[in-house]
């Protein structure tokens, strides 16, 4: 079976690695590029390393009106430059966005998939949550639906690589010079991630997730998130790691590690990461979470929740194991 796909946004980060996990796909056929800079490009001159059979397909300027026959859309553009093209995309094309524009939208489905998988079917427009969340809320998911942890004040300490930023902008931040050797914490008390994260942790708990605290820091590496959480519950690390096993039993991306996941052991992957140590004497739980951003963060559940939404199995085109080291 082949099922027709498009990316529009392919030139950047997260399109490039949708691009990669198509390429690798048993069901999806790419026959759709779009993008504005790129346009008229063929992916070879993006990617020299593009499988032959793709080489030649030309990057067309991005036009919700002449598309292809489509079954299926991955869009990876901007935050705040997918709403109004999406919009005019015909109903019969299923999309899936990874930016940042209908998490939370009335008519999208939030999709997080390794926590609600089965609200995924049958749907034809998916959010993608942000790189940031998936991280957290896959640590967080089994402690909140467990009643291990209390909702309200929670503390997240982030640090995620460069690209997180994507391939774009000429902030100097993002250059070799302005990030090798330095940490910077950025988006302070005001993180664009912040709402999504607040909503599902009362989603998951059924409890108000007020005082919520995000920092992230921008860490000199290629990809990788790593969140550290502090939450307060009467618990103990090994009822969190018992809990979270129950919880993902029959999840194949999520791992529970007794050891503090390392941001490598995701790269190049769809695979989560979460660990926890729990003190009851000091009310206090520690929640970790790993995900490559462009894979978890990004592609990686972008084409999960796509297989997903086509009926397919969640696992198709992402079982390859990690880049290591
Ligand atoms: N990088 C990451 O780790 C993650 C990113 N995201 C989100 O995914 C989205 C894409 O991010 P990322 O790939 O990093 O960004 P990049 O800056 O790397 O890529 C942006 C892409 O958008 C395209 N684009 C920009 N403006 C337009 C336009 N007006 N019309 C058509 N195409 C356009 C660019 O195409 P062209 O070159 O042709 O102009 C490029 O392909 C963002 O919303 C981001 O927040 C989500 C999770 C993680
Ligand atoms: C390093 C860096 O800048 N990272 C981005 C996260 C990318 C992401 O997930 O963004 P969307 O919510 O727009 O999809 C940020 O902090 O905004």
């Amino acid at each position: 079976m082949s099922i027709r796909v498009g990316i529009v946004g392919i030139s950047g980060f997260g399109g490039g690695e949708a691009m990669r996990l198509i390429a690798g796909h048993p069901a999806f056929e790419l026959v759709y590029a779009a993008g504005e800079g790129s346009a008229g490009r063929r992916l070879v001159e993006l990617f020299p390393g593009v499988p032959p059979r793709l080489a030649g397909l030309v990057v067309q300027k991005w036009d919700p009106e002449a598309l292809p026959e489509l079954d299926v859309l991955f869009a990876s553009l901007p935050t705040g430059s997918s709403a109004e093209g999406l919009a005019r995309v015909p109903a019969g094309v299923k999309i899936v966005d990874i930016g940042g524009d209908h998490r939370y939208v009335d008519g999208w489905a939030y999709g997080l998939a390794d926590v609600w998988p089965e609200q995924m079917a049958g749907q034809t427009r998916v959010a993608n949550p942000g790189c940031f969340p998936v991280a957290t809320l896959n640590a967080l998911a089994p402690l909140l639906a467990g009643k291990l942890i209390e909702p309200g004040n929670i503390i997240i300490d982030a640090k995620t690589g460069i690209s997180g930023a994507g391939r774009g902008g000429a902030d100097s931040r993002f250059s070799y010079a302005g990030s090798n050797e330095n940490l910077q914490p950025y988006g302070l008390l005001k993180h664009t991630h912040m709402p999504e994260m607040a909503t599902t942790i009362e989603r998951l708990s059924g409890g108000k997730a007020d005082g919520l605290v995000f920092t992230p820091h921008l860490v000199p590496m290629t990809r990788g998130v790593l969140v550290t959480i502090y939450a307060r519950g009467q618990t103990t690390t090994e009822q969190c790691l018992d809990t979270a096993r129950q919880f993902y039993a029959d999840r194949a991306f999520v791992r529970v590690t007794d050891q503090p996941p390392q941001t490598k052991w995701a790269t190049g992957s769809n695979l989560s990461f979460v660990s926890y140590a729990a003190d009851p004497a000091r009310d206090l739980v520690i929640a970790m979470g790993v995900v490559d951003n462009l894979g978890k963060g990004a592609a990686g559940q972008a084409v999960q929740n796509a297989n997903l939404i086509c009926g397919l199995p969640e696992t198709a085109g992402l079982e390859g194991a990690p880049v290591w080291p």
